[in-house]
């Protein structure tokens, strides 16, 4: 596995003191000033370069909607990989408005999409039902990890300096919740919700049946067999993008809950993974906030957003990409002739 990077301290510090000297009261650009500070480090420059974003949209299939985890069919999944290509989903007009190359592969849906010009890396059709069996084989979790990895590498070819991951996945709320717990260790009640919007009576079941495939998995699993047993196609693929991206020194954007629980999957692969992640958003589902948490981030929205595809990540480009503009293009107290801080 190639070694992850560790930031570049210097420029950090460089980009830090910049800060200080840019014409406005010290710290009042707030969070945006981090983020230009995070990036320059991430960048290993003192002035980041515009960012160049790439989204890609992993699919998958969810053995476990048999147990009536989600609000919408399975048959979704398939139907909404057309949409996206055909420009009428959310990420797809998001995309389009941020001018931000958009790839969608098919990681693991239970239906032929041969027909669409995706990238084809099924590596199965649908995950196992996580409540009684793995999501797949160990060698099904390597595989769909060096699919998400290859689209990262054909990302960054293309010249991409931030990645984006999506998931399209009925059903996907529920592994991911399922990693949330065991790597956060936070209970079912705190982590599982409604998703794309069950009633009460089946978020009850939700987490029983998270509770169950919690129950079923030894406990001293690594990142990678924890994957197998309670993960998905799409879940792993993102997972290999983010160690991929980061080996590479990309910095990743984090999306909403199901791009989260593959970040803390990542992590525990590679716990050097951690500081080339950023949070877009807190997504509305119950868990978000603590797995973000867990991660040791600080979302940028709270917009109450619950899509996936990479739409809240895709919102917030527009807010880093002012970030480095403000850090790059606004005068020093000395260049613009302004007294600086009285003390
Ligand atoms: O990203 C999120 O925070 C998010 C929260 C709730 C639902 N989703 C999307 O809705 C689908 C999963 O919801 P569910 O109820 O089928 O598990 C899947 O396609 C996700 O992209 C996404
Ligand atoms: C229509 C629809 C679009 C989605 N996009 C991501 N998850 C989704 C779930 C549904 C149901």
């Amino acid at each position: 596995m190639p070694r992850i990077p560790a930031p570049d301290l210097a420029a950090r510090h460089a980009a830090a003191a910049r800060q200080q000297q840019l014409t406005k009261p010290a710290g009042s650009l707030g969070k945006l000033e981090e983020l230009a500070i995070t990036l320059a480090g991430l960048q290993g420059r003192d002035i980041p370069q515009p960012l160049q974003p790439a989204i890609t949209v992993f699919a998958g299939d969810h053995g476990v909607c048999a147990d009536g985890v989600s609000a919408y069919p399975p048959e979704v999944t398939a139907a909404m990989v057309a949409n996206f290509v055909h420009g009428g989903a959310a990420i797809s007009v998001l995309a389009r408005a941020n001018q931000t190359r958009l790839e969608v592969v098919d990681a693991g849906v239970a239906a032929d999409l041969a027909a669409l010009p995706i990238v084809h890396a099924k590596v199965r059709a649908g995950s196992g039902n996580i409540r009684r069996e793995p999501a797949m084989s160990a060698e099904q979790c390597a595989a769909a990890l060096e699919v998400g990895r290859m689209a990262a590498r054909r990302a960054i070819a293309d010249g991409a300096n931030l990645l984006i991951a999506g998931d399209m996945g009925i059903g996907n709320t529920t592994p991911s919740a399922a990693l949330i717990c065991r790597l956060s260790g936070h209970s079912p009640e705190a982590i599982v919700g409604r998703g794309t919007g069950v009633g009460d009576t089946a978020l009850a079941h939700k987490r029983q049946v998270v509770a169950d495939a919690l129950a079923r998995v030894a406990p001293d699993l690594d990142g990678q067999a924890l994957l197998a047993e309670l993960g998905g196609l799409e879940i792993a693929a993102i997972a290999g993008f983010y160690l991929e991206g980061a080996a590479q020194g990309v910095p990743l954007l984090l999306d909403g809950f199901i791009s989260t629980a593959a970040a803390l999957a990542a992590q525990a692969i590679d716990p050097d993974l951690t500081p080339w992640l950023l949070a877009s958003h807190c997504s509305q589902e119950t868990g978000h906030a603590l797995a973000l948490a867990a991660l040791g981030l600080s979302p940028l929205l709270d917009f109450g957003l619950r899509l996936g595809e990479g739409s809240g990540a895709a919102l917030a480009i527009p807010l880093l990409q002012q970030a480095i503009a403000l850090h790059a293009g606004m005068a020093t107290f000395a260049e613009a002739g302004v007294a600086g801080k009285n003390e």
